[in-house]
C-alpha cells in the first residue's frame, strides 16, 4: 500500500495549505495577509507579557501615602525612614540641611526682635500676631490668650540695654534674606483661599470678642529638587575625593555659608542673652509665645551651630522645620521584595485637594495628627476660627469614610507626644478646648488614651467596610522610638499586602 504525506495525514495542515491551482497573484495577497497576520499576533505577545510585567511591578510596589495638616510631622517620618532605611543618601543629604537649619535659627531670632520692637514702639502691633512670618506652631493661637492692650500697657519692662541689642541683631534680617535667596526659597505660602473637600462641616470655633486674630500660616518652602539640596553636597563630595584642588574652589563657592556661620558667630552671645532675659521670657509668655515648642527652635543650641566646624547632626536634621512644597516622592528598599513608594504632601489647606488623586492604587495611609494643638486654633478666611486638633479628627472622618479609600490600609501616627505632655504640665486644660472631654483628669495617660478613642470611634462609625485599627502614640523628633514605630508599620503592611495577594 502506498504511503500517504504528512500533509494528507494532518487535517490542519491540509487546512492552512495553499491551493494547489493558485496563481502568482493570489498567493501575493495570501503571504501579505499572512505575514499580517503575524505581526498582529507579535502585538498582541508583547502586550500581553507588558501587562504581566507591569503586574508584577505594580505587585512589588508599595505605595504609601503620608498625611495630615501641616505641621503635623509628615517629612519628619520620613526623615527617619530615610535615616533606617537610605543611610548613604542621608549622610550626603543631612550636610545640606545646615543653612535650613541656620535659617530657622534666624527666624527664630528675628521673630522674637519684631515682638521687642513691638513692644517698645509702645503701640498696637500692625498685625495682630505674636510671630510674624513664623515658622512655628505658636502661628496657630489659642483664642483665649490675653490681649495685646494688656501686653502692652507696661512700657517701662525693656530698657536701653535692651534696644541696644536689637540693634546689635538688626543684620539678621539680612541674613534671613540672604539665606533664603541662596536656598532657592519660593515663596510665602498662606492657607487663606483654600478649597478643601475636608472642612465642609469641620467644627468651626467662634474666637471670644477679646482674642487677637491668630496668624495665618504664612512660611517658606522649597520644590524638592530645588537646588537647596545641591548646595553643600558640592562641597562634601570635594572633601570626600581628597582633591585638594576641588576642594579649595568648592570652598570659596561656599564662602556665603561661612560668612553666615561667622555672623552668627560674633552675635551669639547676644542671642544668648536675648534669649535667657526674664523680661524678654516674660514677655513672651504674657503673649503665650510658646517659642520652645516651635518647629525648628535651635536657640539652645547657638554655641554649636556657630562654630566653624559645625556639622548637623541627624537630630537637628529631623527637628528642622521646612515646610512641604507640593509632593515629595521617595523610594526605599524597606524590603527585599517590594519597592517601597512614599509621597510626602504639604498639608496645608489650600493643598488638600491635591491629594485625591493619589488616593487610587495606593496600598497604606499614614495619618499624622499631631496631638499637642488641642489648644490652638487656626484662622479660615471667612474669619472664623478651627482648632487644630478639630481639623485632624475631620480630616480623619473623611478619609476614613471614603469610599476609594475603603480597602487601603490606614495607620495613624498619635504624634507630638512630648510637647503634648509639656503642655499638660503647664495646666494647659483640655476641657476648655475639647469641650467632649469634660471633667476627666487632666494627665497626659487619660488625655492620650481619649484622644486616641476618639479617633476609633470616629474610623469604626465612617468606615465603608470593617478594619482594623492601627494607632501609635509617636514623637518623631525622637528617631530611636519612631524607628521602632516604623518597623512595625512595615510589617503591618507586608502582611496586608501578602492576605491581599492571597486573596487575589
Ligand atoms: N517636638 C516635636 N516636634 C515635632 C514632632 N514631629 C515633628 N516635629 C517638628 O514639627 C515641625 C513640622 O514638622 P514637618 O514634618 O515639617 O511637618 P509636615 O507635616 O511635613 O508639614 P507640611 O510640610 O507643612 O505639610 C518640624 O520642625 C519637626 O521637627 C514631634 O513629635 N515632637
Ligand atoms: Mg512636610
Amino acid at each position: 500500500m502506498p504511503r500517504t504525506t504528512d500533509l494528507e495525514e494532518d487535517p490542519l495542515s491540509l487546512a492552512i495549505a495553499p491551493p494547489k491551482n493558485e496563481t502568482p497573484q493570489q498567493r501575493q495577497l495570501r503571504e501579505e495577509l499572512e505575514e499580517q497576520a503575524r505581526q498582529n499576533s507579535q502585538r498582541i505577545d508583547e502586550r500581553i507579557k507588558a501587562e504581566r510585567l507591569a503586574l508584577k511591578r505594580a505587585r512589588q510596589q508599595v505605595k504609601v501615602l503620608l498625611l495630615g495638616q501641616s505641621h503635623a510631622g509628615k517629612s519628619t517620618v520620613l526623615k527617619n525612614f530615610q535615616i533606617a532605611y537610605n543611610r548613604e543618601a542621608w549622610e550626603e543629604e543631612r550636610v545640606s540641611w545646615k543653612a535650613v537649619i541656620y535659617l530657622n535659627l534666624v527666624r527664630t531670632v528675628n521673630n522674637i526682635v519684631d515682638i521687642l520692637s513691638e513692644e517698645l514702639a509702645g503701640s498696637q502691633p500692625q498685625s495682630p500676631t505674636a510671630l510674624p512670618s513664623s515658622p512655628t506652631e505658636s502661628t496657630f493661637r489659642s483664642p483665649h490668650r490675653p490681649s495685646h492692650t494688656t501686653l502692652i500697657s507696661d512700657e517701662s519692662k525693656l530698657s536701653g540695654k535692651h534696644r541696644i541689642l536689637l540693634l546689635r541683631l538688626g543684620p539678621f534680617r539680612r541674613i534671613q534674606h540672604d539665606l533664603q535667596v541662596q536656598l532657592g526659597i519660593a515663596s510665602a505660602d498662606s492657607d487663606s483661599g483654600y478649597s478643601s473637600p475636608y472642612e465642609s462641616d469641620g467644627p468651626v470655633h467662634e474666637a471670644p470678642p477679646t482674642a487677637p486674630k491668630p496668624l495665618t500660616e504664612n512660611e517658606f518652602s522649597v520644590a524638592s529638587n530645588a537646588r537647596w539640596k545641591g548646595v553643600l553636597k558640592s562641597l562634601q563630595s570635594a572633601r570626600n575625593s581628597g582633591d585638594g584642588q576641588r576642594l579649595a574652589a568648592a570652598k570659596s563657592k561656599h564662602r556665603w555659608l561661612r560668612n553666615i556661620t561667622d555672623i552668627i558667630g560674633s552675635c551669639k552671645e547676644d542671642i544668648k542673652t536675648l534669649w535667657k532675659d526674664p523680661i524678654v521670657r516674660g514677655i513672651l509668655d504674657e503673649r503665650q509665645t510658646r517659642v520652645e515648642d516651635t518647629s525648628g527652635f535651635f536657640l539652645d543650641d547657638v554655641d554649636r551651630l556657630a562654630s566653624s566646624d559645625y556639622e548637623p547632626s541627624d537630630f537637628d536634621v529631623v527637628r528642622a522645620r521646612l515646610k512641604t512644597n507640593g509632593v515629595q516622592e521617595y523610594h526605599f528598599k524597606l524590603d527585599k521584595d517590594h519597592d517601597w513608594i512614599f509621597y510626602d504632601f504639604c498639608g496645608s489647606r489650600s493643598y488638600r485637594s491635591a491629594w485625591v488623586p493619589y488616593f487610587d492604587d495606593v496600598q497604606a495611609i499614614i495619618f499624622l495628627a499631631p496631638l499637642s494643638p488641642f489648644d490652638e486654633y487656626e484662622q479660615l478666611p471667612d474669619g472664623s476660627h478651627v482648632n487644630r486638633l478639630h481639623d485632624s479628627f475631620q480630616m480623619w472622618r473623611s478619609i476614613c469614610s471614603s469610599k476609594l479609600l475603603a480597602h487601603v490600609q490606614l495607620i495613624l501616627f498619635l504624634n507630638k507626644c512630648d510637647q503634648l505632655k509639656r503642655r499638660l504640665k503647664h495646666n494647659v486644660m483640655v476641657k476648655e478646648h475639647i469641650q467632649s472631654f469634660k471633667d476627666r483628669s487632666n494627665d497626659y495617660k487619660t488625655v492620650s488614651n481619649y484622644f486616641r478613642s476618639y479617633f476609633k470611634e470616629i474610623q469604626r462609625k465612617c468606615s465603608p467596610a470593617p478594619r482594623e485599627f492601627f494607632a501609635h502614640f509617636t514623637t518623631a523628633v525622637d528617631t530611636a522610638s519612631t524607628l521602632l514605630t516604623l518597623s512595625a508599620v512595615r510589617e503591618a503592611i507586608l502582611m496586608n499586602q501578602l492576605r491581599d495577594s492571597d486573596f487575589l
